[in-house]
C-alpha cells in the first residue's frame, strides 16, 4: 500500500469495517502503523474514523434529502459521503470547500466520472442548503435515537432500565472520545516515576480520577515508548482497574481468572500479589491465551499461568481463594472505544450472551474455597447480563451471598455517588468519564 491521504486512509478503514466486519480498533491501529502518520494526522484519522462510525444514523438522516431513495449507493460512495459530511458538521477546523475538493478527488480516483460529479453535487447541495434539523422528528425516542445515532431498540432498552434522561445522557457520552488511561505496574515503580519517565519520552500524563495506580494521558503516544516496553504500565480503563480491587487480593493467594485474555485484569491481580501466590488465567481461545503470556512477560510477572480452557468446564478442584469472572458480554459499556458495536449487535444477542454468563458463573463458582471471594464483572450496562445473572445464581446457590464488605474497597467518590444496588455496582460512561461496567463480589460460606 502506498502513502494515502488522511481521508483516503479513513475511507479504507471504514470500508474494511463495513465489508469484512473487521474490528474497528484493530483496523484503525493497522492503518496507523502502516501509514506512519504524524501525531496530528493520526489524531485526525482516528477522529474521522470513529466519528463517522459513531454518527452513522445521524449522517444517514442528514444526507437523506440529497439522495434518491430508489438509488442504492455503492458502499464506498456512501462512506465517502458520510465521512465528508461528518467533517462538515462536526469538525470546525477544516473549511467545507477543502473537504469537498478532497472527496471529489477520491471519487475521481476510485470511480468513473459520473460518480465524481455525483459526490460533488451532493456535497455542494449540503454546503448550500445545510443539513435537516432533527427538531422536526415528533417521537422523542426516535428523535433521540437519530440525534445520538443509536438504534431505537437499544435506546428503548436503556430507557426501560434507567429512564429517558439517563439513557440519552449515556448515548451522548458514547459519542465522546475515550480517555487514554494506564495502570502503573506497582511491582516496578510508582505513578510519579512513570509520569517523569513518560515526560522524558515526550508523553504527558496526569494522575487518574479514581485510583492511585491510574494515569491519564494528555498528549503523545504512550504505547510506543521505552517506558511501555520496560513494563512500567499497562493500558487499562479505571473502571476495569476497580474490578481487581473488589477481589481483595492478599499475599500468597491462589487466584483463578476465568475469562482472562488479553490479560488486563490477570496482570493487575499478579501485580497485587507482588511476586507471591498464583494466577491461573483461562481463556477459551488459544490465540488469545498467548496475549496473556506476552503481557505477563513484558511486565516481569512470574506468577501467571495462562491456559486455553472453557470456563464452563472448570474443574471444581483445586479450590481457589479468589475467582474473577470478567465475563464475555455485549460490551455496551465501551461503545466509545468500539463505536460500531451498537450497530453490530442485535437484541437477541443480549439473551444469548446472558445464557453463557450464567453457565460460566455456575461452573466456576464451584472452584471457590469456602470463605473465598468471587468477583463477577462485565463491560456492559445491560441488567439482563448483570443483576439478573447474579440474582438467578444466588437464588440457585444458597451457599453464596453478596459480600457486605465490598463497598469498603471502592474509592470514596464511588461509595458516595456510585450506582450501588444490593446486587452490585453499575458505572455508566457519563458518571466519571470511565467505561461503563458492572461488578459485584460474592462470598461462599459452605
Ligand atoms: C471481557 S473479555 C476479558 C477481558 C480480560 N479479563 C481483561 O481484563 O483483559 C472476555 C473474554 O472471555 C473469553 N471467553 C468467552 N467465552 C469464554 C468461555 N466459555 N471460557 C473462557 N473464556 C471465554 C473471550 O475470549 C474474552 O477474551
Amino acid at each position: 500500500m502506498g502513502k494515502l491521504t488522511v481521508r483516503e486512509a479513513a475511507l479504507d478503514v471504514l470500508l474494511k469495517v463495513a465489508q469484512d466486519e473487521a474490528f474497528s480498533h484493530l483496523s484503525l491501529n493497522d492503518m496507523l502503523k502502516k501509514q506512519r502518520l504524524s501525531g496530528r494526522d493520526s489524531r485526525l484519522l482516528t477522529e474521522i474514523v470513529y466519528g463517522t462510525m459513531a454518527r452513522r444514523m445521524t449522517l444517514d438522516y442528514y444526507l437523506a434529502p440529497f439522495l434518491k431513495k430508489s438509488k442504492k449507493l455503492e458502499e464506498w460512495v456512501r462512506l465517502l459521503l458520510h465521512l465528508s459530511v461528518y467533517q462538515m458538521v462536526y469538525l470546525d477546523r477544516v473549511p467545507d470547500r477543502a473537504i469537498i475538493h478532497e472527496a471529489v478527488t477520491i471519487a475521481g480516483k476510485r470511480g468513473h466520472k459520473g460518480i465524481r460529479g455525483f459526490v460533488n453535487g451532493v456535497l455542494r447541495s449540503v454546503q448550500r442548503q445545510g443539513v435537516p434539523s432533527v427538531q422536526t422528528i415528533a417521537d422523542p425516542l426516535e428523535k433521540a435515537a437519530i440525534e445520538t445515532s443509536h438504534p431505537k431498540w437499544l435506546l428503548a432498552r436503556w430507557v426501560a432500565q434507567y429512564g429517558f434522561d439517563t439513557a440519552v445522557n449515556m448515548a451522548e457520552a458514547n459519542n465522546k472520545p475515550p480517555r487514554v488511561t494506564v495502570r502503573v505496574n506497582v511491582c516496578k515503580t510508582n505513578a510519579d516515576e512513570v509520569i517523569a519517565s513518560l515526560a522524558s519520552e515526550g508523553v504527558t500524563a496526569v494522575h487518574g480520577r479514581l485510583l492511585p495506580e491510574a494515569l491519564e494521558m494528555t498528549s503523545g503516544q504512550p504505547f510506543s515508548t521505552q517506558s511501555y516496553q520496560k513494563g512500567l504500565f499497562t493500558a487499562q480503563d479505571e473502571s476495569a482497574m476497580l474490578v481487581t480491587h473488589l477481589l481483595d487480593i492478599g499475599p500468597n493467594m491462589r487466584v483463578l481468572d476465568t475469562c482472562a485474555a488479553p490479560g488486563g485484569k490477570t496482570t493487575h491481580i499478579a501485580e497485587q500479589l507482588n511476586g507471591t501466590g498464583t494466577v491461573d488465567a483461562y481463556d477459551l481461545h488459544p490465540h488469545k491465551v498467548k496475549l496473556i503470556a506476552e503481557q505477563a512477560a513484558r511486565l516481569g510477572l512470574t506468577n501467571v499461568y495462562p491456559v486455553a480452557q472453557d470456563a464452563r468446564e472448570v474443574k471444581s478442584e483445586p479450590l481457589y481463594d479468589r475467582i474473577l469472572i470478567d465475563a464475555p458480554c455485549t460490551g455496551f459499556g465501551v461503545i466509545r472505544r468500539k463505536p460500531d458495536i451498537r450497530f453490530r449487535k442485535q437484541e437477541a444477542d443480549v439473551k444469548a450472551i446472558a445464557t453463557v454468563q450464567q453457565e460460566i458463573l455456575r461452573a466456576a463458582a464451584l472452584a471457590l474455597a469456602p470463605g473465598g471471594k468471587l468477583v463477577y464483572s462485565t463491560c456492559t450496562i445491560e441488567q439482563e447480563e448483570n443483576e439478573a445473572v447474579v440474582a438467578k445464581f444466588l437464588s440457585d446457590h444458597p451457599g453464596f451471598k453478596v459480600d457486605e464488605t465490598m463497598k469498603e474497597r471502592l474509592p470514596a467518590v464511588l461509595q458516595e455517588k456510585g450506582r450501588c444496588t444490593p446486587l452490585g455496582l453499575t458505572i455508566l460512561p457519563q458518571d466519571f468519564g470511565t467505561d461503563g461496567f458492572f461488578m459485584t463480589c460474592l462470598t461462599r460460606s459452605i
